[in-house]
């Protein structure tokens, strides 16, 4: 019997807070950050077929490679190596559906990588265990844990090392994106060119993040928002300034730079007041487009099969319970 194609939905992050520290010896930065998965969300696909190959559709899809340069695909190779399998013999055929922006700072790479992973375990039926999937996960890019895991979370390290957040409430954003993408190591360049010779300001601990989460009230959490990255991403496109005080402007509560940017992500009151302010926003002419997202939502799950095939964790430790 053929096995049926699998869909899995991967969700974008925004990064609450982020610390970036000192670099280490393999030219990462010690981080320290909040990640919150948002319901702006890529699709991958994954079924057999005789020849191996990728197609990629949706926003900013001309953008991405279908060769072996795209990070999903290392993903079918790292996890046929690790499952003792040939990613060629049958093939695999990855069809992704892009919703989330192409070099955005919202992960849209990291997430099809571990939309594969989460696919292919299942399509082939290799039974690996989460700890085992954010293993490879964590290989492959320091985002991709996250988008496995999805919800919230603190991550350390690189990135990589997860503790879940209990994070009860719902919040309501909005994204303004960029037209054209940044590149994730130049930032952190710029972010070290400008910190040089300096005592450059850092974000505090996430401490009173991780409270204000606890409490849902999404004043509490805007005023305690965080990018040590904001400052470097402004830098290489100084129009962002302008974007993050139009949407200010047009009644969020924050706004922060995602990530590495240049996308610029919008805390809200509520849901209506987020439609108010992506309808204000989008007529300000200071972005291309703007998406309205909650979150925060699950991580990597197989369309239309909400409770089975995930793998089940022994329950991990919680930061705020
Ligand atoms: C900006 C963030 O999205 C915040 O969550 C991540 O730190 C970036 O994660 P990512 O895109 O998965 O990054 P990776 O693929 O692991 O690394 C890409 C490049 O970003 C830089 N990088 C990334 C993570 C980190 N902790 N320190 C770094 O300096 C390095 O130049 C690295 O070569
Ligand atoms: N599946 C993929 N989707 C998007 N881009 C990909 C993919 N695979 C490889 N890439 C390449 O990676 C680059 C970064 O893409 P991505 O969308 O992951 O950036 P990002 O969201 O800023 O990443 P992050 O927030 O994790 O730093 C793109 O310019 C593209 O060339």
């Amino acid at each position: 019997m053929v096995p049926t194609p699998i869909t899995v939905r991967v969700p974008a992050k925004v990064n609450l807070h982020l610390t970036v520290g000192d670099t280490r010896a393999d030219g990462y930065h010690e981080l320290a950050t909040v990640f919150q998965a948002l319901s702006l969300v890529d699709e991958v696909t994954v079924r057999p077929a005789d020849q191996s190959g990728i197609d990629v559709r949706g926003d900013g899809a001309d953008s991405v490679p279908t060769d072996s340069g795209n990070l999903a695909w290392k993903a079918v190779r790292a996890l046929a190596e690790r499952g003792g399998r040939d990613p060629e013999e049958p093939g695999v055929q990855l069809s992704i559906h892009k919703g989330i922006p192409v070099a955005g700072g919202m992960a849209g790479g990291s997430a099809d990588a571990a939309g594969a992973l989460f696919g292919l375990n299942a399509l082939w039926r290799l039974e690996m265990g989460r700890d085992e999937l954010l293993d490879i996960a964590a290989e492959l890019g320091s985002d991709v844990p996250f988008a496995l895991q999805g919800g919230t979370a603190l991550g350390t390290g690189r990135g990589e090392h997860l503790v879940p957040v209990l994070a009860r409430h719902t919040y309501h954003w909005v994204i303004a994106l960029d037209s054209s993408g940044l590149h994730t190591p130049g930032v952190y360049g710029e972010l070290d060119r400008l910190r040089e010779g300096t005592h450059s300001q850092r974000a505090s601990g996430a401490e009173p993040l991780l409270e204000a989460l606890t409490s849902g009230d999404p004043r509490e959490l805007a005023f305690l928002l965080g990018n040590d990255l904001q400052a470097a991403a402004v830098s290489l496109r100084p129009h962002l300034r302008r974007t993050l005080r139009a949407g200010v402007d047009a009644g969020a509560l924050a706004g922060i730079v995602s990530g590495s940017g240049p996308t610029c992500a919008f805390l809200c009151s509520d849901s209506e007041d987020a439609v108010r302010v992506a309808a204000e926003l989008s007529g300000a002419g200071v972005c291309r487009t703007v998406r309205v997202a909650r979150g925060p939502v699950p991580g990597a799950r197989i369309v239309g099969d909400d409770h089975a095939d995930r793998p089940t964790p022994p329950t991990p430790p919680q930061v705020h319970a």
